[in-house]
């Protein structure tokens, strides 16, 4: 309780105190200097002194009526806010309680908080606060339900949620605390309606779409503090939507969430499946140590969905494609892994669905660079940097050119001159191909145009990629060359390696060849039974084997047996054989004592450009070389 006692009290004391002095100091001064004699003086002096007592005792009850009425007020304005208070406590919604500072003992507890926990607010009393409190049930586990919300617990053991608030208080000069209550069930199982609304698919119970972003989130900075991968995984039904066309949307509906069942049963704890919407899901399989694990998952996921379903009284069955992107060996963003895994699902369908792809970072970028320089290819076409270099195909017996080679050249602006080796095998098997083919015969037949106003009409060899569905529009280029030459002076040359994978491609080439009297080479033979093929059916007019991939080495003394059988099979079978690609001259007696009919290569000739074609054609070639030891090579 306060005792200092108040302010204006020591004001009157002092007051009084001074005023008294004042008078004993003075009075008697104006006593005598008024009475006229000592009798005057007494009765003065008594009436002062009556005066004195009269007023002193008037303020004495000025001060004390005022004093009693505060108090007396005080009084009853704290009685009144006592029995509010004690109203608001008794009554009040909220449950209400004090309890000692320290040990928590209840030490009052109002009727709210007696409903609240049971049975009574008297059984409460000298119970401990901190009894109440819980742990969260189980399935106040869900995620909808705020971290850090305060359980407590009624007589009967059940759970609720709740909202504390404490306010320091003294109670008989004692520590304590207010501490009220809030039963907050209602509006958390209401939050928790709404959070389902928001961010749960309504159809399957899934996580959805709002939810995927802070998911793969949270999973990719685990996969990185622990350094393991992240599976993020795009999956889509297939054949869909035939279930829905055959049994109705509602059978549709139903396949969905059993199949999201499904896919849950197959995941691990701490796996994530989210549905997109439609047939569409997005796995996310974490702590992941290798790719066969995160396969080992999905394919049980694709077993499971691939069971047939039961739908009232039919029964459905669908597949599905996963297309896998891997953090952090694929795309490092979140954005981005997701459409390389979107990307591999399309891969995925492509391959004939019901089966995983795995999106390749590294094979991703070589493809890139490749569509890069297959637009470079295009754009070198168009600006006249690609051209033909002519390289002379020389009889061994006469010494005279039997034809010119047509080979690609690339002025490249910044890398020089680059032979066809360089840049062609990107553009096999590209969209560029065509565009090249047609380049080559559209050059080559302006080039036999100079030509022949100069006088001189070689037999000509183009190489083509000559892919299968380029066919048709070839065809009509390779005529349109072909009818400028005499018959059988057009060689179109087709690398075996295009042609081991397109049988039925060669047939109609050559079908369609032979048809215009424009003969086929094989080219770039190496071994095997293409070439031993070709040679005994005798369906290519020529073949080119490279004697250098043969084991034919600078400074061999005789020729490999593979060359030489390849010579021999040539001649027994009548067939044209050319040896291409020689670069040492030492090579060119050995070939010409195993009767090699043709030859070509830097040994004999570099390719020239357009214009020197016509000089190279009237050059004899003059095999100095038979039998005079170290001075052979051709002039
Ligand atoms: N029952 C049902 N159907 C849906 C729902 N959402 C989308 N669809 C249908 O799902 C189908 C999905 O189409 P697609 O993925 O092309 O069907 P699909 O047959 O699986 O095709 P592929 O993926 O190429 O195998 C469409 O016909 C949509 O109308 C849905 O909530 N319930």
């Amino acid at each position: 309780m306060n005792a200092r006692v108040p302010g204006f009290v020591w004001r009157i004391v002092a007051g009084y105190a001074l005023v008294a002095v004042l008078w004993i100091l003075v009075s008697d001064e104006i006593v005598a200097w008024v009475a006229a004699d000592l009798a005057e003086a007494t009765w003065i002096s008594g009436v002062k002194g009556v005066g004195f007592v009269l007023v002193t005792a008037g303020l004495l009850y000025g001060v004390l009526r005022r004093f009693w009425r505060k108090v007396m007020l005080h009084g009853t304005r704290g009685r009144e806010a006592t029995a509010r208070y004690r109203a608001l406590f008794e009554h009040g919604n909220d449950a209400m309680l004090v309890i000692a500072e320290g040990d928590e003992r209840i030490l009052e507890a109002n009727r709210a908080a007696g409903l609240l926990y049971g049975p009574g607010k008297q059984a409460l009393v000298g119970r401990r606060f901190s009894d109440f409190q819980v742990a969260a049930p189980p399935e106040g586990g869900d995620e909808a339900v705020p971290a850090g919300t305060i359980w407590h617990r009624k007589a009967g053991g059940l759970r609720f949620p709740v909202e504390v608030a404490t306010t320091a208080l003294t109670w008989d000069g004692e520590p304590v605390r207010l501490v009220i209550v809030r039963d907050v069930s209602g509006a958390l199982a209401q939050k928790v309606t709404l959070d389902r609304l928001a961010h749960r698919d309504a159809l399957t119970g899934l996580p959805n779409r709002q939810v995927l972003a802070d998911h793969q989130r949270l999973a990719m900075a685990h996969a990185q503090r622990t350094g393991s991968l992240l599976g993020v995984c795009f999956l889509d039904l297939d054949g869909f939507k035939a279930v829905n066309d055959s049994f109705g949307h509602e059978a549709g509906d139903e396949l969905l969430r059993q199949i999201a069942r499904r896919i849950k049963a197959q995941l691990r704890a701490g796996d994530t499946v989210v549905r997109l919407g439609g047939d569409e899901f997005v796995l996310l399989l974490v702590d992941l140590d290798a790719l066969a694990e995160c396969e080992g998952i999905l394919m049980r996921v694709l077993t499971a969905i691939a069971q047939p379903v039961a739908l009232d009284g039919h029964q459905a069955r669908v597949t599905a494609s996963i297309g896998v992107a891997v953090y952090p060996n694929d795309g490092l963003g979140a954005d981005r892994l997701l459409r390389d895994a979107d990307e591999a699902m399309y891969r995925a369908k492509a391959a004939g669905k019901n089966r995983i792809a795995f999106f390749n970072a590294i094979l991703e970028r070589r493809a890139k660079v490749r569509e890069e320089l297959l637009d470079r290819v295009t754009r070198a076409m168009n600006e006249a940097q690609l051209t033909l270099h002519y390289q002379p195909i020389v009889s061994m017996g006469s010494g005279r050119v039997l034809a010119v080679e047509a080979l690609l050249r690339w002025a490249h602006p910044v890398l020089g001159v680059l032979p066809a080796s360089e840049f062609l095998p990107f553009v096999n098997d590209g969209r560029v191909a065509l565009d090249v083919d047609l380049f080559v015969l559209a050059c080559a037949r302006a080039d036999m145009a100079q030509w022949r106003t100069g006088g001189c009409e070689p037999a000509l060899h183009v190489n083509l990629f000559a892919h299968a569905s380029h066919l048709p529009r070839l065809v009509d280029a390779i005529a349109a060359l072909a009818g400028d030459l005499p018959a059988q002076a057009l060689t179109v040359e087709v690398d075996s390696a295009n042609l081991m994978h397109g049988a039925e491609v060669s047939g109609t080439l050559l079908s369609a060849c032979h048809a215009l009297g424009v003969r086929v080479a094989l080219d770039g033979v190496v071994a095997g039974s293409d070439s031993i093929h070709a040679m005994v059916t005798g369906t290519f007019d020529e073949i080119k084997i490279a004697p250098g991939l043969m084991g034919l080495g600078p400074g061999a003394s005789g020729l490999p047996p593979l060359v030489r059988a390849h010579l021999d099979l040539a001649a027994v079978a009548g067939r044209h054989l050319v040896a291409k690609e020689l670069g040492f001259p030492e090579h060119l007696p050995l070939l010409a004592a195993a009767g090699c009919p043709a030859v070509q290569g830097f040994a004999v000739s570099k390719p020239v450009a357009a214009a020197e074609v016509p000089a190279l054609l009237t050059r004899q070639f003059a095999w100095t070389g038979i039998g005079s030891g170290d001075s052979n090579g051709w002039i």
